[in-house]
């Protein structure tokens, strides 16, 4: 570890330490950690007290002590113009060359992602503020494979999505405890380039993952506060989109809102992130299986509720709700099947804007020109925020909490061990986001493969077409199986895959349910 003079942070050595991790950088987070961080713990511990009540029988509803906020006729800050209009954002890691493609895609909005796309090495997220800071001074370049890579001269508005609330950087500690991997991916980004930001005359963007009540809203509203302050920065150059994405806060869309009324820039449906709450949620409850992975889709009931009613919360309050990610992303080599993948990201993104979605993500440069040539089509102006789509939508209750029907299949069981396998290889190899049969797959969506393994084994389910038992010994193996098949078919990855197997059959065989794949997978991340 190493010691810097001015603040009490040890840090791990990097060759990009020395940039990012300044004396006044390392001042900044020392700051935000002392003032925070004792917060984040205690909405950590309530977040393990409401699972205790869930685990119980309680359900998730719409909460008694705030009727008044979702009664009232406030609406959050006007938007800055460049939030305008968000009609195609792109998402993607923070690797280097992702982030000049993806700048350079024609969307409207980058999202750089510190979380669901990126495995949380110490290199991927110190390289990424670098890559973000060069990006942001426009001095980024690559050459890479016999090709060069720089900024075209329009590009994308960058937003920035920090860890979740649940996530340490074990790699930097204050007194010996773990800096906050939100805190650290947040303030690093804006302590670097808050000031070029303000020359540009834009402001500091966020998208902030996988809150589960308005009081976590709150305390990011605190931090935005308080950083503003501290940076000399004007109230409200923070803006954050708030991904619902957990059963819990679509019960607490207004409140959210509410909370960072001075800083939001609307809501998100991360709909992967939201099933797999569901499953987490609901660990205990035998009413709430859910079907095979591939059926539990934005057209069911329950899904359309959840976006429906952010379009409706959103645009009472003034703000827009961004859409989410079809997992499908172009085929090389496959022209059917190509034409399917596009059939299926043109079906959502219409769905999308017909509902009244303000804009939305693509997980490949290649969709940027379908989805924009979608919202062009059916969203004449820059949002929809005035359209009055979904003002009379009454959800209840009962509509978020009903699962789809449906069979869980043997392809079903198999393809979530299969994923499961290859996805936490790659993000034990530092790949937080990998195409597997043709699809995006990201800690989101792994989650929710991983999770149904565990829920159809605790649950004692059996597969439609086989009738076969999914139970602990029948996953264990399978999950050898399958580690068998993918060593053979990539010759030197073994000993990573045998990795992924043994951390799979912890997840998938324990009696308990691990909250976040990512916990235990941090313990043998570099
Ligand atoms: C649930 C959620 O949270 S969704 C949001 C989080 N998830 C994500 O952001 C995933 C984003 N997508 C990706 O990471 C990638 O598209 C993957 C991993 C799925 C596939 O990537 P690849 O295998 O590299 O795809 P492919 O080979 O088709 O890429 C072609 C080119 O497009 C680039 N590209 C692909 N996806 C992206 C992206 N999202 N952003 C920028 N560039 C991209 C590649 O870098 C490559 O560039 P090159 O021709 O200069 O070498
Ligand atoms: O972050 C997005 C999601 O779908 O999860
Ligand atoms: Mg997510």
């Amino acid at each position: 570890m190493t010691q810097t003079t001015l603040t009490r942070i040890q840090h791990q050595p990097h060759p990009d330490a020395g940039r990012v991790l300044s004396a006044g950088a390392l001042a900044f987070l020392e700051d935000l950690h002392t003032r925070f961080d004792a917060r984040r713990l205690e909405l950590l511990a309530a977040r393990q007290e409401r699972q205790r009540r869930l685990d119980a029988g309680e359900l998730p509803d719409f909460l008694p002590e705030t009727a008044e906020i979702r009664a009232g006729s406030w609406t959050v800050s006007p938007l800055p113009a460049d939030l305008q209009d968000r009609r195609v954002e792109i998402t993607g890691p923070v690797d280097r060359k992702m982030v000049i493609n993806a700048l350079n895609s024609g969307a409207r909005m980058f999202m750089a992602d510190f979380e669901d796309a990126s495995s949380p090495t110490w290199g991927n997220c110190l390289s990424g503020q670098v890559n973000l800071m060069d990006a942001v001074r426009r001095t980024i370049s690559l050459k890479q494979g016999g090709k060069s890579y720089r900024l075209n001269p329009t590009t994308a508005t960058l937003l920035v999505r920090p860890r979740g609330l649940h996530l340490q950087e074990k790699h930097a500690t204050f007194q010996d405890s773990p800096l906050s991997g939100s805190l650290f991916d947040f303030g690093l980004y804006v302590y670097h380039n808050a000031q070029e930001r303000i020359t540009q005359g834009t402001g500091l963007y966020f998208y902030i993952p996988k809150l589960e009540s308005h009081l976590e809203a709150r305390w990011w509203n605190d931090v935005f506060t308080f950083t503003e302050q501290a940076l000399g920065l004007t109230r409200g150059t923070i803006r954050a989109t708030v991904l619902i994405e957990t059963i819990l806060a679509a019960f607490e869309m207004d409140e959210i809102l509410y909370e960072l009324r001075e800083h939001s820039a609307g809501l998100n449906c991360g709909r992967w992130d939201y099933i797999f709450s569901f499953i987490k949620k609901f660990r205990t409850r035998h009413d709430k299986i859910l079907p095979d992975r591939a059926l539990v889709s934005m057209a069911t009931p329950m899904m359309q509720a959840y976006s429906r009613l952010a379009i409706q919360t959103c645009h009472k309050r003034g703000a827009p709700a961004i859409g989410g990610m079809s997992a499908f992303i172009p085929v090389k080599g496959d022209e059917a099947a190509n034409e399917r993948a596009f059939a299926q990201v043109r079906a959502d993104k219409e769905r999308e804007a017909e509902n009244g979605h303000d804009g939305t993500w693509v997980a490949h440069p290649g969709m940027v020109a379908l989805a924009k040539e979608v919202f062009d089509r059916l969203m004449p102006g820059p949002n929809q925020i005035g359209s009055g789509k979904q003002a009379d939508l009454k959800v209840t209750a009962a509509d978020l909490l009903t699962p789809p029907a449906g069979p869980i299949t043997e392809a079903g069981v198999n393809t979530n061990v299969d994923v499961s396998l290859q996805y936490l290889a790659a993000w034990l190899d530092g790949r937080g986001a990998v195409p597997i049969h043709h699809l995006m797959e990201d800690a989101a969506t792994a989650e929710i493969s991983r999770a149904q393994l565990w829920q159809w084994a605790h649950h004692e389910q059996r597969t439609s077409d086989h009738d076969t038992p999914v139970t602990p010994e029948g996953l264990t193996r399978l999950i050898d199986a399958h580690t068998a098949r993918l060593s053979a078919e990539q010759p030197g990855r073994q000993p990573r895959l045998a990795q992924a197997a043994s951390l799979l059959k912890e997840l998938v065989t324990q009696d308990q349910f691990e909250d976040f794949l990512t916990l235990p997978g941090y313990q043998q991340l570099s």
